[in-house]
């Protein structure tokens, strides 16, 4: 369905800025560059003009980028604006467009849903560009980039094609088993080949808690006895002045967030309340969400500051990693011995806090030798994908049902596939027979 509306919005960040982008895009995109920069500049090329308002009163002079549909971003007519970053310059040239037949400000994400529609980009390559823009750690770039520029997509559809392929197999033993030009039993290749695909697929499944690690974070949770140093430990890392410390024991309740960036991941850090019994109802809820938040983490830190007990009443699930942090060992009225804890460290003196880093990133995922960061970044993702194992996993048991079943089953995940790059083929199961068999020769 072509869009009626023109719409354009600014595109680059928060104004005064030195430039400013602001894009155009749909069919009376030339209109509306005859009207504000004169004639046509030549396509896809730089032209330096003054943009005017309908009086000819000159509001700025900038570079005017021209892209005629269907090569351009969203795939329609587009222009780009590029202008001095005033609020009042961008105000007058936003009016201006206002005031053009058939033109409208962009809604949220408006160009890139065009693009979509217009098939230059994927749905995943669309959530990669949102990862994109919001990207803030090195690890986060390069996933959203492996996403937003095609890489992932290419995967998906390189299997789909694999399922297609084994359905023409199947179809062309199923149809024209009788002829000659068809070899005998193909299928057995195809079910070698799909037996393989599902591993491939549940691999990639089992990537997805490192993308998670990358989107969301490493969540890492200071937790310990009241007064052990947590809250300290916490501006410490943060750099800043987050959390309150005080020499009362029960100081910290609310829990207590931070955002670093590690070796180029994101690490969330969470101070917590001491883990205590307590009648006091304020610091018992405290605890409470303590725990839960205990409960959530990737690793905890687990401190004291007094050797003969690191305190966790049973707040520590199992299966999560603790490092045991010996704390305020500055102080000499304490002596601890190098197997009481992992790492030793006064905050006070800035001592052990290297060292605690350094333990900090042995927990990140190992990434070494990873040039791409292929995983699914989405549950979106990871359930059409799980769909796609599934149903390839009862085509692949189905050997008793008949061929008939165990191709519809293929057909299932092939849809599941298609549901991630939201390009669902219409299926072209003869094109594909036709160009693997010579029938009807
Ligand atoms: N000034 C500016 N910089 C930008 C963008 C933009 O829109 N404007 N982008 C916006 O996100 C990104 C670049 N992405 C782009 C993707 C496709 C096309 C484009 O014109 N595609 C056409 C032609 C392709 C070609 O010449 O090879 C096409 O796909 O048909 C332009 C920018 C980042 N930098
Ligand atoms: N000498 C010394 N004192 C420290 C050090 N770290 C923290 N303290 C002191 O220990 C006391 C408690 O510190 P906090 O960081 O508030 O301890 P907490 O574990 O957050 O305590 P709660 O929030 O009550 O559970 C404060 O008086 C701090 O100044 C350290 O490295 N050396
Ligand atoms: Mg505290």
């Amino acid at each position: 369905m072509p869009f009626t509306d023109t719409i354009y919005a600014l595109s680059s960040g928060a104004l005064p800025a030195g430039v400013a982008v602001i894009r155009i895009s749909g069919p009376a995109t030339t209109e509306a560059i005859t009207r504000l920069c004169g004639p046509l500049p030549r396509a896809r090329s730089a032209t330096l003009r003054t943009i005017r308002t309908r009086n000819g009163e000159p509001l700025d002079s900038g570079l005017v980028l021209y892209f005629p549909g269907p090569a351009s971003f969203t795939g329609e007519d587009c222009c780009e604006l590029q202008v001095h970053g005033g609020r009042a310059v961008v105000h007058a040239i936003l009016e201006e467009l206002a005031g053009v037949d058939g033109l409208r400000h962009a809604e949220a994400g408006e160009f890139s849903r065009r693009a979509f529609q217009n098939g230059k980009m994927d749905l995943v390559e669309v959530e990669g560009l949102a990862d994109l823009i919001v990207a803030e750690t090195e690890m986060q770039r390069r996933l959203a980039l492996e996403h937003s520029g095609g890489g992932q997509s290419a995967l998906y559809e390189g299997w789909a094609r694999r399922l297609t392929h084994a359905r023409a197999m199947i179809e062309a033993e199923l149809d024209f088993a009788d002829e000659d030009d068809v070899p005998g039993s193909v299928s057995a290749s195809v079910w070698k080949d799909m037996a393989k695909l599902r591993g491939e697929i549940e691999e990639h499944i089992g990537q997805a808690g490192l993308a998670e690690i990358i989107r969301d974070g490493l969540k890492i949770v200071i937790a310990g006895e009241p007064n052990a140093g947590k809250s300290s430990l916490l501006n410490a890392l943060a750099k800043r002045d987050v959390a309150i410390v005080t020499e009362i024991a029960g100081t910290t309740r609310d829990i207590i967030s931070v955002d670093l960036s590690l070796a180029g991941f994101s690490v969330k850090l969470f101070d917590t309340a001491g883990l205590r019994e307590t009648d006091e109802v304020v610091e018992r809820e405290g605890i409470r969400r303590a725990r839960e938040t205990i409960g959530r983490a990737d690793l905890v830190l687990l401190l004291s500051d007094n050797p003969a007990r690191f305190f966790t009443g049973e707040a520590i699930p199992e299966n999560v990693p603790i490092i045991k942090v010996a704390t305020k060992i500055d102080r000499d009225d304490v002596s601890w011995l190098p197997s009481d804890a992992d790492i030793f460290l006064s905050t006070k003196t800035g001592a052990g806090v290297a060292d605690l880093l350094e333990a900090l990133g042995s927990y990140l995922p190992d990434l070494a030798g990873k040039t791409s960061l292929s995983m699914p970044s989405r549950k979106r993702h990871v359930d059409c994908l799980r769909q796609a194992s599934a149903a390839l996993e009862r085509s692949l048991s189905a050997e008793a049902l008949g061929l008939d079943i165990q191709a519809e089953q293929l057909r299932v995940a092939g849809d599941a596939l298609g549901r991630i790059t939201g390009r669902v083929d219409v299926e072209n199961l003869l094109d594909v027979i036709f160009s693997e068999f010579c029938i009807g020769k």
